[in-house]
């Protein structure tokens, strides 16, 4: 079964053609490195998968529900089938760990009633299970700025966990940690998502360690996918040339939508 299915999407922000037309399938459970220059049009992608940003033309399916026609609870639904994992973490600094990883719930209770310390027993315990599974249930209690970077993230996974997604992308999700951590905190993130058999789309700047966890490698230049295949079939060269020449959308002539020919 497939998890994405992108066909022919497109997305402008005014005159500057961010999304050229992307293809692409990826099937339930598969680890997946999105890979591309600064501004060639990765996190625009992504936001467009859960409708945070809205493509202008193709086609998004996710887990076999077209994206584009979702408007209310369907909406709602998928955005709780899709978890996202980002650069900065986006935690509530100065509340609890715990109370942070109730979040991830938010989309199946209100938002006064994830803040609720009356959380329901089974909720709660959940939430000290999604804890534990990062190896954070000691710091339950912490503010979570208190904590590192490397733990931050851990709890942004066990938040994302506690959602209980179907599918998870990961917008840079190492990018602020050192190498060490980094790469923990990758390790932490895959060995997650196939003990639960997640799909995951997720986007990196190491090409090393693109190679060593991307089960598959999607390379993305100027607004379209430039190279997809099993991470080990790519050499560092072939993965350099996708930071080479005109690889952001902005570097491109601008195009006003109305000039583009309308899709078939
Ligand atoms: N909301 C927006 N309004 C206008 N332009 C935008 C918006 N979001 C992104 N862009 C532009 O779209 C282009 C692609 O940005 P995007 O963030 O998708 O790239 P990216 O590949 O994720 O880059 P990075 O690796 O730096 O995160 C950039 O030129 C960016 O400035």
């Amino acid at each position: 079964m497939l998890a994405i299915e992108a066909k022919g999407v497109q997305k402008y922000f005014g005159a500057l053609h961010v999304l050229r037309g992307i293809d692409l399938s990826i099937r339930s459970g598969e680890g997946v490195v999105l890979l591309g220059a600064n501004g060639c049009g990765k996190s625009t992608f992504m936001r467009c998968l859960n409708r945070l940003e809205t493509h202008d033309r193709g086609t998004i399916t996710i887990e076999g529900q077209a994206t584009e026609t979702l408007h209310g609870k369907g909406l709602r639904d998928l955005r709780r089938h899709v978890g996202y994992v980002f650069q900065q973490f986006n935690l509530v600094p100065n509340i609890s760990v715990f109370q942070n990883v109730l979040f991830g719930a938010l989309g199946r209770r209100s938002w006064a009633g994830s803040l609720n310390l009356l959380a329901p027993a089974a909720e709660r315990d959940r939430a000290m299970a999604c804890l534990e599974r990062v190896g954070l249930a000691d710091k339950a209690a912490f503010r979570a700025s208190q904590l590192s970077g490397g733990q931050q993230q851990r709890v942004a996974i066990a938040r994302m966990l506690m959602q209980d997604p179907a599918i998870v992308i990961a917008d840079e999700p190492i990018a602020s940690l050192d190498p060490k951590a980094g790469r923990e905190v990758l390790e932490l993130l895959w060995e997650v998502v196939s003990e639960r058999g997640l799909t995951v789309l997720c986007t990196l700047h190491q090409l090393d360690l693109a190679i060593e966890f991307g089960q598959r490698i999607v390379g993305m230049k100027a607004g379209k996918v430039h190279l997809d295949g099993p991470g080990k079939s790519f050499s560092r060269d072939e993965l350099n040339e996708l930071y080479h020449g005109q690889a952001r959308v902005d570097a491109l002539p601008l195009r006003a939508p109305s000039l583009e020919p309308a899709e078939a």
